[in-house]
């Protein structure tokens, strides 16, 4: 049970603690036991932690890029071989289901790792010809970076940001949450092992107070922050005033609509990866389920058969496949919503309450006769709660799905291949699906319009935000000029 690690930190290539931060504890979410007491960095640790990031970062930009892919795939390799073992400290860090953790953390890890490693031998500038004269582009590190992750999915958030970072010639400090500190030190080990040069990937400790100060530290060139839309405002607007690039990748009350032709059993499956996936806990969930009237009930029905699959126990043991919330806070929170959707007059057709054990267990919870003006269908709660919502007509749906300040995602089920494309047009998302949901391939581009973001993460994208172009003009010929 205990998973603590061998100190807060790992910076410039070695775990380091300094006892003067804060205590904080990382508290196992299925018991609500403690499995590691971490401390928060001091100023003197986020100073290490740059200065050594900085010093990296000019050797790292040096090699090619072949050289700094090699690195990102041996340590992709890495990753895959300790799947085990990183699957189960994800669990204890996070509480999801090692039936879960097995598949998509330190794996989606690795296979950031090794797409961007891949990638990285191929970045190039362009050669534009002006007649004798030409100019060529180079595509630069931007220098220094921090990341700064959400704790649904610790271990993926770090090599999301990492692997394109460290790609592109730039060097990392990472700040986890200070709710599933541990993943990351992990990633910094694997990383070390494969080779990456001693300050190239840093992990720091603390809670936002930590965050801020790196966000308006000027050796900082660009900082990526996955969270909430409120983080986001504030870590924007400092990034901005010294204006630094920026990756946001923030929450979503995301649509996803079914009509009536659809496939009623990929409908309810995609309504369960959107919604029960993590206990619901991810940021792309479609938790405002549009059912056209015609496929409401039988949709409700073969739902709430489904439902009763649910299996719900010690997330080590790989059978279970629903966890418990990730803290007693966050439950606290979902709880608090599906009060408000009960006293607004929503029809809770499955779950809805709070589970008399251990831990911080949630039913998963289905709201029907939910309307678009209620708090659970306008506001992201981020735990295992489903609104559906019901409609007639497509130009109907498409209006309300796009009433949102949110664009992080959306999906539409149908048979209808000309109206699916229609929808995935017309939604203000970054992130669609049609007749699936919540894939998340790093082959793919990820991440949100409107309030729910700036920039994509993952895909051939996500080298243009850890990168910079610069020109280069050549003259062929004499200089002239006016005088
Ligand atoms: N779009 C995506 O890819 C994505 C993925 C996962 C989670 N999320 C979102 O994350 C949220 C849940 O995660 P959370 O509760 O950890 O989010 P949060 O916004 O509370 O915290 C995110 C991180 O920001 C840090 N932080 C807080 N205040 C800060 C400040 N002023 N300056 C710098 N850093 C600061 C926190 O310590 C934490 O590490 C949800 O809204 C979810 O949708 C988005
Ligand atoms: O939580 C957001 C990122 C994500 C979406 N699907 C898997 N991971």
């Amino acid at each position: 049970m205990h998973q603590q690690p061998t100190a807060s930190h790992f910076i410039d290539g070695q775990y380091i603690d300094d006892t003067a931060g804060d205590a904080f504890d990382v508290l196992y979410p299925a018991t609500g036991e403690v499995i590691a007491r971490l401390h928060a960095a001091t100023p003197a640790i986020i100073n290490r932690a740059l200065d050594a990031a900085r010093r990296a970062q000019t050797d790292w930009a040096a090699l090619t890029g072949t050289e700094r892919g090699r690195v990102l795939r041996r340590a992709a390799d890495i990753m895959r071989e300790r799947n085990h073992d990183l699957s189960v400290l994800e669990t204890f860090d996070t509480g999801k289901p090692y039936q879960e953790t097995s598949v998509a953390d330190a794996t989606s890890g690795a296979d950031a790792l090794e797409y961007f490693g891949g990638l990285a031998g191929s970045l190039t500038g362009e050669h534009i010809q002006l007649g004798a004269d030409f100019v060529y582009s180079r595509r630069e590190a931007l220098g220094v970076c921090v990341g700064i992750g959400a704790w649904n999915y610790p271990t993926q958030i770090a090599c999301w940001k990492a692997a394109p970072a460290l790609a592109c010639g730039n060097a990392m400090v990472f700040k986890p949450s200070e709710t599933t500190p541990l993943s990351a030190l992990k990633v910094a080990e694997i990383l070390n092992e494969a080779g990456a040069p001693a300050g190239t990937f840093n992990v720091v400790q603390g809670l936002g107070a930590v965050g801020a100060s790196l966000v308006t530290d000027p050796r900082v060139d660009k900082v990526s922050l996955t969270g909430s839309v409120p983080t986001g405002r504030k870590v924007y607007a400092a990034a901005a005033e010294g204006m630094k690039h920026v990756t946001m990748e923030l929450g979503g009350k995301s649509p996803l609509v079914i009509f009536d032709d659809a496939d009623l059993e990929n409908a309810v499956s995609g309504a369960i990866l959107g919604n029960f996936y993590s206990s619901g806990q991810v940021c792309s969930n479609g938790t405002r389920v549009f059912v056209q009237k015609g496929i409401k009930d039988a949709f409700l029905k073969r739902l709430s058969e489904r439902l009763k699959g649910v299996i719900m126990g010690d997330p080590q043991d790989p059978k279970t496949n629903f966890g418990p919330m990730v803290s007693k806070n966050q439950r606290d929170i979902v709880e608090g919503y599906i009060a408000k959707g009960i006293s607004e007059g929503a029809h809770v057709s499955f779950g809805g309450k709070r589970v008399d054990k251990a831990g911080f267990f949630i039913e998963p919870t289905v709201f029907s006769d939910v309307t678009d003006d209620m708090t659970i269908a306008r506001e992201e709660i981020f735990g295992p709660v489903m609104s559906v919502l019901d409609f007639d007509t497509e130009e109907e749906v498409m209006r309300r799905a796009n009433d949102t300040e949110f664009g992080l995602a959306a999906g539409v089920f149908t048979a209808d291949l000309t109206r699916a494309h229609r929808m995935a047009a017309g939604f203000e998302a970054g992130t669609c699906y049609i007749n699936t949901y919540n894939l998340a391939p790093v082959e793919a581009p990820f991440g949100g319009m409107k309030m729910s973001g700036v920039g994509r993460e993952n895909s051939k994208a996500a080298i243009e935000h850890y990168s910079q172009l610069k020109g280069v003009y050549v003259a062929m010929t004499d200089v002239e000029a006016p005088f």
